[in-house]
Order: C-alpha cells, then structure tokens, then sequence
C-alpha cells in the first residue's frame, strides 16, 4: 500500500499536495514525491524520506502548475531506493508522470515485452516504472498529436488487458490533465471529490477519502473496479469502464489496518468496521470462554483502539490504555526490515505499570503479522507484573504472503504460516490467544456495503483474485523478496552509493 492523489486545481495545486500526502503518510513512510504541471513544464520533487523531510520550502516554491499529482511509498517490488520513488516519468508520448499503488504480477514478463516488442527502457526494477511504460506505449500507439479522452480510455482498455494484479494509478499527461484507474477486481482502493472556488470546480483524486475531507473536498465516489476517470487541465471530468468483465474485490487488510479509521471506502466507514470486528471478537470470547476472568481489555496503539473500545464494550470490561505510543515514531509494521520492526515496537510503546500489575489483561491487536508486536509487548506486560496475559487479534491468523501491494512476501516469516493457535500461543508467550473468525471478519466489513459480493482475503486464505498465483510464483517471490535477501540488497546499495558507483536517475538536491 502506497498513497496516491492527484488535483486539477484553479491556481497553484504544490501545498494542497504536500498536505494530502501528510494525510496519507501512514500509507508509506519509504519516500514521497510529486510533479506539478505548469503549461507545458513539469516539475519534480521526490526523495527517500517522510513527507515532511522530502519537501523543502526551496522545493515547494518551485513546483508551480495548477495541476498535479503526489505518492508516498511503501516499497512491495524492486528496492527502496530513491530511484524507485515515484512518480515516475516518461517523455513519450506527451510527457506522462504516473504515481502507482499496488503490485503487478506479470511484471517481469511485462519488462521483456516492453524491452522487446515496444523497444522501451526501464531503469528500475519497480512494477510501477513498467506500469507507466505499458501505459504509455498503448497510447503512442494511437498515434494522435491531440489525445481525446477517448483516446486515453482506450489505452487504459488495453492496459487492462496486458496488466496483472493489483494497480490503483493516479497519472498526468502533461498539458492536458489527470487520469486515474483502478484495476478490474478494485483491490485497492482510489476515490474522488470536488471543491468549489470562486473560480469554478477542483477535483482530487486520492487513496483515501480522509485526504479529500482534511482538503475541504465533498467526496464524490470510489472508482469502480476497471474504471478511469479524466480531469482535462481545464477541468472537464470524464469517467469510462474499460474493464471487460470488473468485479469489487477490494483488499479486506485496508479495513483490519492499512486505512484510517476516518476513511469511507468502498461505501464502508472503515471506523464503524473496525467497531464491528470488536463487538463479533467479544461475541467470539463470550461463546468459547464464557466464565472468562478477564479484568481489564488494553488495546495496542495506535490501529486496534477502535476495536479493542467496543470489545471492552460488549464484554463489559473495563477498558484502559495501557500503552503510550511515541508519537514521533511511524507504524512498525511498513518499516522495512525486521531489525528495525523489532527495535522500534520497544521504543514507540511504553508500558502504564500500574493498568497491569497483578491483573488478569487482554491485549488486542488489529493483526497478528510476523509477530514482532506481540512478543515485546507480551514480554512488556509480564515485566510490569500482569498475573494472566490474554492476546485476541481482531483479524483472523495470517497464513499467506500477499501479492497484491502489502509487504508479506514470505510465508516462512508469517507467525501463523503452518502453525496452530495453540503453537503461536506457545511462542508468543501468552496465556490464551483468540483469533477472529474469517467469516466474522468479512461480515463486519460487508454489513457497511451488502453490494460487495467477495472482498480479496488472500493473506487469510490462499485465495488469490487477480493474476496467476501459484506455488511456483509465491516461491520466486519469496526467494527473491523475503527479509534477508532485501537486506544483502540494500546493503550492496548501501556500498556501492557509499563509494559513488551508482548513478542513479532522480533530480538533484
Ligand atoms: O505482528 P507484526 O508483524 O508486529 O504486525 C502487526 C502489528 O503491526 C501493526 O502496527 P504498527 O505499529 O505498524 O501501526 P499502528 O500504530 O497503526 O498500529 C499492526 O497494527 C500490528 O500492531
Ligand atoms: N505498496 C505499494 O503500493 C507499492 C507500489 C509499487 N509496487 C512499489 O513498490 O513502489
Ligand atoms: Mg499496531
């Protein structure tokens, strides 16, 4: 999961940008970028780093154009270099920059066909710098010196058909404005909104609709799985389907963690699904453990609040916050590495001794991932003297990688991969453990939208909706992308920058 937004803005789009990415920041802490357009000039600012540290006031004042788009990343393919941040440019047809979030499949196949049969270059191992050359060698081939929205669908059309997985794009074409698009299952998500100014309409796309709402946009809708939607530099808005046979699957982790809580996806508020996974994991405890001897419920700061409150709630517990959260530390989970995960759970939480000492504690989490979280904060609660440590996860037991823009591309490094509750409850070191159901999960979602026939639940699962995923692709994948090879990776890069071998195409400081 990244962060994406685009805007057609009536003057200078560069500061609504800026503030829409902060308010995506938790999307991706990796590195964050955005162009602006300004007649036919484009200009481009990214960089490794938060929001806040990419963007320069010297930077800011030149990133003129009313129109624009933005992305902070969370690496899912290629490396974390700053030559991987996005947007990505290409100079033809037109001059096109395109922000991605999600992951190809096919993307390796893709490159050889981009390389071979469309004679483009790729510099980057990035899914995302191929998405954008398939992107734009459908459209020159069209052929046209004026490209009509038209024009443009019916490159989205063809892309729809070279491209696998999951891709939610926001792209520019410089001069003439802003397309986004969502792939045919809607695995991630994109909405757009509209804002009035004296001088008529703005429109914005983004990942979340809290972007729009922090920005005084009137959320219009989510684009529908296979959809594009263009915004001409005049602010013209064009929608069109371009997917043969769409279908909403949209990512069920988006609700168990990666959006805020103050998001509506999909027609879901993601707050009142969490509530909803709290009330169906009491219901769950009430049912197998009636006589239970819980004292008090403490949620994890920060994403299980929401669910952990109406927990405490059903099961008429008091509920305490336990934890401090480091407010200047990001989410551990999105950070690469499981060194770093592991030394930051330590630093960004802190224990309140007196909510634990000599009580009987339930600790809730959103997720149970790798289980870095857990372990310290398990050990953390024993230290201050619980008597009885009980951990319930609001979502079910992750068992699978995920392919699709979420960084868990190795089974082996999933807790719960080929173990049973009682086994993880065993090496987490806790007193009990109680996972959510997967259909109580899904219900709590869908009860927000009862359009949504099937939500991508992959990582709960193995049921992969998009692509050809097999043994043999989740295996390269794993070989290619786990923990330890990513770490070698960035320490040759590491090196070789150290010793300016590299020559990397970014912009300068
Ligand atoms: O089992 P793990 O591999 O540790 O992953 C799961 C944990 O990671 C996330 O927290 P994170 O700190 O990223 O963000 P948050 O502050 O939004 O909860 C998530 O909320 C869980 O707490
Ligand atoms: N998390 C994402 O959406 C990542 C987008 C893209 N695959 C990248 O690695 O840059
Ligand atoms: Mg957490």
């Amino acid at each position: 999961m990244c962060g994406i937004v685009g805007i057609v803005g009536r003057s200078n789009v560069n500061q609504s940008i800026y503030d829409a990415l902060t308010v995506l920041q938790h999307r991706g802490q990796d590195a964050a970028g955005i162009v602006t357009c300004d007649g036919d000039r484009l200009f481009m600012r990214k960089d490794n780093g938060m929001v806040r540290d990419v963007f320069r006031t010297r930077h800011m004042r030149r990133m003129i154009g009313h129109m624009g788009i933005g992305h902070v990343r969370y690496p899912t393919a290629g490396s974390a270099s700053s030559a991987e941040a996005q947007p990505f440019y290409v100079n033809s047809p037109y001059g096109i920059t395109l922000a991605h979030n999600g992951n190809l499949t096919n993307s390796e196949s893709l490159a050889e066909d981009i390389y071979r049969a469309d004679l483009r270059h790729i510099n980057t191992n990035s899914d995302s710098e191929v998405l954008l050359n398939v992107f734009a060698h459908e459209l020159q081939s069209l052929g046209k010196l004026l490209p009509q929205p038209q024009d443009i669908f019916e490159a989205v059309r063809r892309v729809h058909r070279r491209v696998e997985g999951a891709y939610a794009v926001v792209a520019m074409i410089t001069g003439y404005g802003i397309l986004a698009f969502r792939d045919p299952h809607g695995v991630r998500p994109v909405c757009f909104g509209r804002r009035e100014t004296p001088n008529g309409p703005e429109y914005m796309v983004a990942s979340e609709s809290v972007a729009l709402s922090g920005l005084g946009f009137h959320l219009e809708r989510d684009l529908a799985p296979g959809e594009a939607l263009y915004i001409s530099a005049e602010g013209e808005l064009f929608t069109q389907q371009c997917a043969d046979n769409p279908q909403l699957n949209p990512c069920i982790f988006e609700h168990v963690y990666l959006a805020r809580p103050d998001s509506i996806m999909d027609g879901i508020s993601v707050y009142k699904a969490r509530l909803r996974m709290g009330e169906k994991l009491a219901d769950k405890i009430l049912r197998e453990w009636p006589d239970h001897d819980i004292d008090v419920v403490i949620p994890i700061p920060d994403t299980s609040r929401t669910s952990a409150l109406e927990l405490a709630n059903r099961l008429d517990v008091k509920y305490r916050e336990g934890f401090i959260k480091n407010r200047y530390i990001g989410r551990t989970f999105i950070m690469p590495g499981q060194q770093q995960r592991k030394k930051s759970v330590r630093q960004k939480l802190n224990a309140i001794e007196l909510e634990f000492s000599g009580k009987n504690v339930l600790l809730v989490d959103d997720s149970i991932v790798r289980g870095t979280t857990c372990n310290e904060i398990i050990q953390m609660a024993r230290d201050c003297g619980a008597a009885k440590v009980y951990f319930a996860s609001a979502a079910p037991a992750v068992t699978h990688p995920n392919v699709y823009g979420i960084d868990m591309p190795a089974a082996s490094e999933l807790i719960a991969h080929g173990r049973s509750v009682e086994e993880i409850c065993r090496i987490i070191g806790a007193d009990r453990l109680i996972y959510q159901d997967l259909d109580d999960l899904v219900d709590a979602c869908r009860e927000g939208n009862a359009d949504i026939s099937r939500f991508e639940c992959s990582v709960f699962d193995g049921q992969y909706v998009a692509g050809h995923i097999d043994a043999a692709y989740l295996g390269d994948l794993e070989r290619s992308r786990s923990d330890a090879v990513q770490r070698s990776n960035d320490m040759e890069r590491l090196a070789a920058l150290a010793e300016n071998e590299v020559i990397d195409l970014h912009n300068a400081e």
